[in-house]
């Protein structure tokens, strides 16, 4: 790096389960000699993102270094652990080329790009590009947004929004802080419902902003690094919900989305096949709340563990391609969620 030169870092955020751990498995695959490190936050205590430090045993993975922020979510611990981190990745020499940072399927993207003027990241950093990540099927499926009809019809009868459940305002504020829009899972939709999707999610970003599909993440990296859009210095044109609305506030808190959800980790049972698993997560996903389940379990007779990823409607689950303690599952929800009929669920073992 020549003096002078900041280092660019990538921002990827986007709701629970849209793909972005998937995107960067495939960054980092094609990064072809870029040191590029890694941060990844998860929501939860347990980091099941460490499945992505697994894609990076791959002899392909070119990720210079992961390291995983589990103590909580990063845009509500973005002095105790995101500040040190990045104090530390910058410190290193050789720094790295690039710098990639995971958010949580919850986190608000807003306070972490402010994070970069903070005067220790500030004259070495700057922000590259802020990139959403949004699941097709779920927007399509109006499950971003409610039905997207009605609300366009609630909303031109009452301007407050503030009846807008936690998950819009969440898809909303990560979509204004966005420079660049990936609709993922391109796959699971209709060329006439990635229309309306396209329309929807224009709807919600700055007119500057770009948006592509991607199935799986695919993508290539030049789309995805190097776009110099230094968000940074344009906070005011990326406000989230509770910034605009308490603009005159002289206070730096963010409201903390994440509070009207939860995350638990809980004990799984055996499985006597991936089908039985399958059936059963799904069951488990059908209890009102539940967004995401994601973990390893036990298949009987099986050295490896299966490793279990659900988001809404879809489960899918494969063989682990090691040995890796199974049994524990991710549960995240709406705050409130029953985890006594999700371990109903998965007990009634009901084939796929
Ligand atoms: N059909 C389909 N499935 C996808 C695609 N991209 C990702 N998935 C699947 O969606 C699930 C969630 O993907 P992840 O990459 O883990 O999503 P994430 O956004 O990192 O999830 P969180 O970190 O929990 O918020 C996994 O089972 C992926 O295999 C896609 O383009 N098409």
């Amino acid at each position: 790096m020549s003096a002078g030169t900041k280092i660019p870092a990538t921002i990827v955020t986007g709701f629970l389960g849209a793909g972005k751990t998937t995107l960067l498995r495939n960054l980092l695959q094609g990064a072809e000699g870029k040191r590029i490190a890694l941060i990844v936050n998860e929501f939860g205590d347990m980091g099941f993102d460490g499945s992505l430090v697994d894609g990076c045993a791959d002899p392909d993975c070119k990720a210079d270094e992961v390291v995983e922020l589990t103590n909580g979510c990063i845009c509500c611990t973005v002095a105790d652990d995101f500040l040190p981190t990045m104090e530390m990745l910058i410190a290193r020499n050789p720094a790295p080329d690039h710098i990639v940072i995971e958010t949580s399927g919850l986190a608000l993207p807003q306070p972490l790009v402010r994070a970069f003027s903070w005067p220790s990241v500030k004259t070495r950093v700057t922000v590259d590009a802020v990139v959403t990540v949004v699941d097709a099927a779920a927007v399509a499926e109006g499950k971003m947004t409610g039905d997207l009809g009605a609300l366009e019809i609630q909303r031109a009868a009452d301007e407050a929004l503030d009846h807008e459940s936690p998950i819009e305002e969440l898809f909303e504020d990560q979509l204004v802080c966005a420079d660049l829009v990936v609709i993922n899972k391109a796959d699971l939709i209709t060329v006439g419902d990635m229309e309306r999707v396209r329309g929807e999610i224009a709807s919600h970003v700055r007119a500057s902003v770009e948006v592509v599909a991607a199935e799986n993440g695919k993508l290539d990296g030049s789309i995805l690094l190097g776009r110099g859009s230094a968000a940074e210095e344009d906070m005011a044109a990326r406000l989230s919900h509770h910034e605009a609305h308490h603009a005159d506030d002289d206070d730096d808190h963010h409201e903390h989305n994440h509070d009207d959800f939860e995350s638990h980790v809980i004990d799984a049972p055996g499985f006597a096949s991936l089908e039985e698993a399958q059936g059963a997560v799904r069951e488990a996903m059908a209890i009102h709340g539940v967004l995401r389940i994601k973990g390893a379990v036990a298949i009987a007779g099986k050295p490896a563990p299966a490793i279990v990823q659900a988001v809404g409607p879809r489960v899918e689950t494969w063989f682990a391609r090691e040995a890796k303690a199974p049994g524990r599952l991710v549960v995240i929800g709406l705050k409130g969620i029953s985890l006594d009929e999700v371990k109903a669920g998965l007990a009634r073992k009901v084939a796929a």
